[in-house]
């Protein structure tokens, strides 16, 4: 007894002979063991430990009670045992092996976890929400019925088909409770059960609990504020500063410590542990030269502990037990990515997604509209020629009354108006004001002796300056956007050519002459004239279900990760594989239609022809969105926030857009910027899509199946790199 006294006093050689002491048999009882365990938050450079080599025992069949004041580190040791996070140092072992090894149901089904957080889909109704965890720990319907019968009456819980969000919030976390206990589990690790409970309520939580513990052996890990209703559990863990104070049955604590409650024995481990920190905390201020986390450290006569090595003595006596972190870490990594998907968890997470999109009708229907109305903006807005450019025109002929002829107007009348429109100014310098204003566009000037000067070039030949001259039309152009000015010019120089024909037929002259010595045979691919919307049309509608798919995907998984959600579904079992599988099979259909669509509109509306296969097209379109997905994980993967997924997905929208040759060919880019295009996810999938849109090809060309091969790439490497992040950033 003396000591039990003496490690009791003294928790850390208390746990320490605990430890050395623990018969095999013992340990093999345990259902819970932590040992040595370190915790930190953050990176080297920023780090806080939550964690100080804790150690905790909890036997088969006990209800076990962690109790400790808010940041204490509750949650965090309760994350580490459910496999969620990986610590720095130590070791856990849970039902006989480590959390989340092959095979091993922790996480999956053998574990209830209620975290604090209500963590459930607001929008589902209570039965949906049982249903979806039964589902996933592969329970048949029979049986998640008559749980979900017993669960809503036990639990005090209103209608099944009420929906969470119309719940209380103390229904909701019986909700949340109703779905740890669900499926009967061998350990139920419960964050703060009780809260918003009436007491009633609680008794009757406790009650079964303790039957549950008593009858079907059921490990129970309960944290909780309210300190007394803890004496009800088989032992207690005190924590405080992510120490542990004691760990013991809560009547010898009481008896250890002479006194009436266990609010008063924390009380007692607090002060003794406060009184501990404080001459040490002096000592370490005078020195000067330790951290605050090194201070509280060295009061329990723990050297510090090196965050990056995590070296300790404590730790150091178990050295052979522990194993370096980073490359455990980045083997559990690569484990978790191998594992096999498994078809119940699928078919749950799909159950799961095609019901929230069913509780958002309105939004899916706007999911199918916006690559179509996208790309009918696109066809509207892009790629057009400029129409009814405003002109200035200067015409000296016609002010001086057709002194040589009247051939300008003739050769005026030639120009299209519905593109060029000319307004007549009867000062030149009035005109050039008016383009200087930015009214027009440029002037156009004939001398007033054009058709004479014009006769005299084409029918007798003259070549001198001054017939020139007078022979041009004088173009002052505005030339500050160039689109428009390449237009003008255009119609211009070909109208003009149609009047030269005309005057020399006029005089028994053959009009070939005025052809350019330039012959445009019938093209190979295209059409003579082909637009700028048929080279942009392909590379839009990839790029449109490309970022439509990164966005959708990334908000999507940020949310429920923020929520709480996805680390829920985590710890029943699913993996970071099957969550994408089931989001992949479930948006099949959505893009399915959205692909359709807008293949429709660009082909039939707006006349984007489709020279090839248009399933090719469609294939890689949807091989496309799926690499946009992948992306979106890997984005939700690096981001905690909405507003950050916002900012890494639009930050890189226009970098891989502009790279990737969709908008201007990649042959007017610098060597180094063409050169760095090909990295892009966008590039070679949009020359495939061109090729199939433009030239027919189908998959026996390069091009094309090297664009399939380049996606799929993509996607895997996209894919890959996201679960890595998720399985690494436990
Ligand atoms: N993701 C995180 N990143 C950084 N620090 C964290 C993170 N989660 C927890 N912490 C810190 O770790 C410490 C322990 O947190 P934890 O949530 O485990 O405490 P707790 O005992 O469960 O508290 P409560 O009872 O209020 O839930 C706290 O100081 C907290 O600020």
């Amino acid at each position: 007894m003396s000591d039990e006294l003496n490690s009791l006093s003294n928790p850390i050689a208390g746990n320490q002979a605990l430890l050395e002491n623990q018969s095999e048999n013992e340990t093999r009882d345990l259902a819970v063991c932590v040992e040595g365990a370190w915790k930190n938050y953050g990176y080297w450079w920023k780090s806080m430990t939550a964690l100080r080599d804790v150690t905790l025992h909890v036997p088969t069949g006990n209800i076990y009670g962690l109790l400790g004041p808010s940041g204490c580190g509750k949650t965090t040791l309760l994350r580490c045992i459910v496999g969620r996070l990986q610590l720095n140092r130590g070791e856990v072992t849970v039902l006989g092996q480590r959390p989340g090894s092959r095979g091993h149901e922790v996480p999956g089904r053998a574990v209830g976890f209620m975290p604090q957080e209500t963590a459930l889909y607001k929008d589902f109704s209570i039965s949906e929400m049982l249903h979806y965890f039964g589902h996933l720990h592969d329970m048949n319907r029979k049986d998640i019925l008559s749980r979900e019968k017993f669960l809503l009456s036990f639990l005090d819980l209103p209608s099944r088909s009420k929906k969470i969000c119309q719940l209380s919030g103390g229904q909701q976390r019986r909700v949340s409770l109703a779905c740890a206990l669900l499926q009967q589990p061998q350990l139920l690790l419960l964050d703060e059960p009780t809260v918003g409970v009436d007491p009633l309520l609680r008794e009757k939580i406790w009650s079964h609990l303790i039957h549950i513990s008593q009858t079907s052996r059921t490990t129970i890990i309960i944290t909780t504020h309210y300190i007394e209703e803890a004496r009800k559990a088989n032992r207690v863990g005190l924590m405080r500063s992510g120490r542990m104070l004691a760990e013991d049955e809560p009547s010898r604590l009481l008896t250890i410590y002479n006194q009436t409650s266990l609010e008063n024995v924390f009380l007692h481990l607090c002060l003794e542990d406060q009184n501990r920190l404080q001459p040490n905390l002096m000592n370490s201020t005078n020195e000067n030269d330790q951290t605050n986390t090194t201070v509280s450290i060295n009061n329990q006569n723990i050297p510090p502990p090196d965050v990056v090595n995590g070296e300790t003595p404590h730790s150091q006596i178990r050295r052979k037990e522990l194993v370096k972190n980073p490359v455990l870490r980045a083997k559990r990594a690569a484990v978790d990515c191998c594992i096999c998907p498994k078809a119940h968890k699928i078919y749950a997470s799909m159950v799961k997604d095609l019901t929230m999109i069913k509780r958002s009708i309105g939004f899916l229907i706007f999911q199918f509209f916006i690559p179509v109305v996208q790309i009918s903006l696109f066809c509207l807005c892009i790629g057009r020629d400029p129409q009814h450019v405003p002109m200035a025109l200067f015409n000296s002929e016609a002010i001086n009354g057709f002194p040589t002829g009247n051939l300008s107007l003739e050769l005026l009348n030639k120009i299209n108006s519905e593109q060029v429109h000319f307004t007549p100014f009867n000062d030149f310098t009035n005109a050039m004001n008016a383009v200087k204003e930015g009214h027009y566009w440029g002037v156009a000037v004939f001398r007033y002796n054009f058709s004479q000067a014009i006769i005299n070039k084409l029918i007798f030949a003259k070549t001198d300056p001054a017939t020139l001259n007078a022979s041009s039309i004088h173009l002052y152009l505005d030339m500050t956007n160039q689109q428009v000015s390449f237009v003008m010019q255009n119609v211009i120089l070909t109208s003009t050519q149609l009047f030269l024909k005309d005057v020399l037929s006029h005089h028994k002259v053959d009009p070939a002459l005025a052809d350019p010595p330039v012959i445009v045979e019938i093209p190979v691919y295209g059409a003579k004239g082909q637009k700028f919307l048929n080279f942009a049309a392909p590379g839009m509608m990839i790029s449109i279900i490309f970022f439509l798919a990164i966005g959708l995907t990334a908000l999507i998984f940020v949310v429920e990760k923020k929520e709480g959600l996805l680390e829920r579904s985590w710890i029943a079992g699913v993996t970071t594989v099957e969550v994408m599988l089931a989001h992949i099979i479930v948006k099949f259909f959505i893009q399915f239609i959205q692909i359709i669509l807008m293949i429709i509109f660009a082909d039939v509306i707006f006349q984007v022809k489709i020279e090839g296969p248009v399933i090719l097209a469609m294939a890689l379109i949807f091989l496309q969105g799926i690499c946009g997905m992948s992306y979106g994980l890997l984005i939700s993967a690096m981001c905690e926030q909405e507003v950050e997924v916002m900012e890494v997905a639009l930050g890189s929208v226009f970098p891989i857009l502009l790279s990737s040759g969709v908008i201007w060919p990649a042959e007017g880019m610098p060597p180094i910027m063409r050169f760095l295009s090909n990295f892009t996810p966008l590039t070679h999938v949009v020359e495939a899509m061109r090729c199939i849109v433009s030239r027919a090809w189908t998959l026996v060309y390069f091009k094309v199946w090297f664009g399939f091969v380049i996606s799929g790439a993509w996607t895997c490497g996209f894919f890959t790199l996201a679960a890595i992040l998720f399985a690494l950033r436990k």
